[in-house]
């Protein structure tokens, strides 16, 4: 039974991750792919980490899912230098998702 805050959850996760077309953002990234990662964010985030704690029913409000998808692109924007694709893409990536998230835009999506 998926309460309606789950369903908003999994509705905008998909309105996200269409929006990262390269999956940059799909998996924990590997301090194999990206040197010294694990040394230098502590706090890592990706979309399948977020989907695992919707359905694990850990988010309790739409500011804690918004949380971790801030922090997933700031991650990218830290670690990546300026001139990467990883870095342009999450900063793109985290305009448009904070713009999704902002009550009329929200409500948009909910009709
Ligand atoms: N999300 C990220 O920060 C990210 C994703 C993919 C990727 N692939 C590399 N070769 S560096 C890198 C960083």
């Amino acid at each position: 039974q998926k309460s309606p805050l789950n369903k908003l959850l999994e509705h905008l996760l998909r309105f996200l991750e269409k929006r990262d077309p390269h999956q940059f953002f799909a998996w924990p990234v590997t301090d194999d792919i990206a040197p010294g990662y694990s040394s230098i964010i502590s706090k890592p985030m990706d979309f399948s980490t977020m989907r695992q704690k919707i359905d694990d029913h850990e988010y309790a409000a739409l500011s804690e899912f918004s949380d971790d998808f801030r922090l997933m692109c700031e991650n990218a924007i830290r670690y990546n230098h300026v001139d990467t694709v990883y870095h342009k893409a999450a900063k793109r990536l985290l305009q448009m998702g904070l713009k999704q998230l902002q009550p009329e835009n929200l409500m948009r999506t909910l009709k």
